[in-house]
């Protein structure tokens, strides 16, 4: 029988969703995490976790907040020197920062730097999965593949797809584009933990045809991912507007490809209408929430309660580079901010920022029957906080008279140097070396 292993520390997790059930957030002040074979056997107070598993190896980790895996639904592998190119709107900053820094993927040698760069830095944050929008050019998206493989980290991803109104060594036609996702899906979908997404840029670049193959894919890949960008910005959408006359909104851009399934993931959604809303309602379509991104970008802010109300599925991205870093602590922070500064906003506490790193993300790219949060029979993703000593955190923790207050100032504070160690399936993928 495999060792069991035992992390003992302060617990938080959401195994319910707090917009719709009170009681979300379970904690446990000395809690224990048992785990054996990637898969926790038992979440509870330490004293209990403890006696049911005697023979375990316990990892005294007193120092530290436990929390699962976090999630990122949308993030851009190419895009980290990107971070922080500020006063642009969405089409002039892809067009004059970030397209021609993604022409340089088709170095393979950059490219592989990139993506080990990029895996490692997701894990140093605490994510554990995400839906990661890839490179136009399929050796630098092979590398992607390989650098998560090695990892070990759950990634879904694929070749980016556009055939217009980019830049010509971002272009390719509907076939060929189709004929390199097939390659790459049928090397990576399904091999360990990986799994392929496939997505075209957006509708500006992206012509009837090419969503038409996106869809062939998508139904030849069973299990695969559909994921791209909508309802950003104002200028986006007027654009979409000339470019599919036909069409009776963004949604639908994509809608009439056949390309809204429950499998599909689209970013941003930030100027939607109660019409498209209910047609991703319908489709069980999840967007992923990008508030980081959406305020650098001057996009708008997040319409979150029609969200809700609408019981639309949505999980939260950086969205780096337009984001303004990896971590989904940080996001949930500005999740916060921009519902806070909205006139009809939806108020959020502590569980629901927790819940939208974790659990909500799961949800949205499918993972929710693997990761998310701390049941027994999911796998051991998890993340251990530590704030550094003698900083703000730490303080604020010290005094924090309960969980509420302990975990809005872990999302108000916490950031990549409070990553103390994060595990996939029980292993190690990032430990600190402080
Ligand atoms: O925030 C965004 N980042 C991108 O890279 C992108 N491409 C199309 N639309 C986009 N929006
Ligand atoms: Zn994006």
């Amino acid at each position: 029988m495999a060792a069991t292993t035992i992390i003992r520390a302060r617990i938080a997790h959401t195994p319910r969703d707090p917009f719709t059930s009170d009681g979300a957030l379970e904690t446990f002040d000395d809690g224990a995490v048992a785990f054996a074979d990637g898969t926790i056997l038992a979440t509870g107070p330490a004293t209990e976790v403890l006696r049911q598993h005697p023979d375990a190896d316990v990892l005294d980790r007193r120092d530290c907040v436990l929390i699962p895996g976090m999630v990122d639904t949308h993030v851009h592998y190419p895009q980290i020197p990107v971070i922080g190119a500020m006063g642009l709107e969405l089409l002039e900053w892809l067009a004059l920062r970030t397209l021609p820094e993604e022409a340089k993927m088709a170095d393979l040698g950059h490219a592989t730097k990139a993506a080990e760069r990029f895996v490692r830095l997701l894990a140093r944050n605490g994510t554990t999965s995400a839906l990661v929008f890839g490179s136009h050019f399929p050796a630098a998206q092979h590398a992607l593949f390989e650098a998560a493989d090695a990892a070990g980290l759950r990634i879904a991803s694929g070749l980016v797809t556009s055939d217009r109104n980019l830049r010509p060594e971002l272009e390719v036609s509907p076939e060929t584009a189709y004929e390199a996702g097939k390659a790459l899906a049928t090397r990576w979908h399904g091999h360990g933990r990986l799994r392929y997404a496939v997505t075209p840029r957006f509708s500006v670049s992206a012509t009837e045809a090419m969503l038409g193959v996106s869809k062939t894919l998508l139904d030849e890949t069973p299990g695969a991912l559909f994921t791209s960008h909508v309802n950003e910005s104002v200028g986006e959408i007027d654009f979409v507007k000339e470019l599919f006359p036909h069409a009776r909104d963004y949604v639908a851009t994509y809608e009439d490809a056949g390309l809204l399934t429950s499998r599909s993931v689209l970013a941003h959604n930030v100027h939607v209408s109660d019409d498209e809303l209910h047609r991703l309602a319908d489709a069980h379509t999840a967007v992923a929430h990008c508030p980081s991104s959406n305020a650098f970008l001057s996009s708008g802010i997040f319409p979150m309660a029609r969200h809700v109300e609408h019981g639309v599925r949505f999980g939260m991205g950086t969205d780096v580079g337009a984001g303004t870093g990896l971590s989904m602590l940080k996001e949930g922070l500005v999740a916060y901010h921009v519902q806070m500064v909205r006139e009809e906003g939806h108020m959020l506490g502590p569980a629901h920022l927790l819940y939208l790193a974790t659990l909500a993300g799961a949800r949205a790219i499918g993972l929710d029957d693997e990761t998310g949060d701390l049941t027994p029979g999911k796998a051991a993703d998890l993340v251990l906080l530590k704030p550094p000593p003698g900083g703000t955190l730490e303080a604020v923790l010290e005094e924090a008279p309960d969980w509420n207050a302990a975990l809005g100032a872990i999302f108000t504070l916490a950031r990549e140097e409070c990553v103390e160690e994060t595990r996939v399936a029980g292993e190690p993928v990032y430990t600190s070396t402080k």
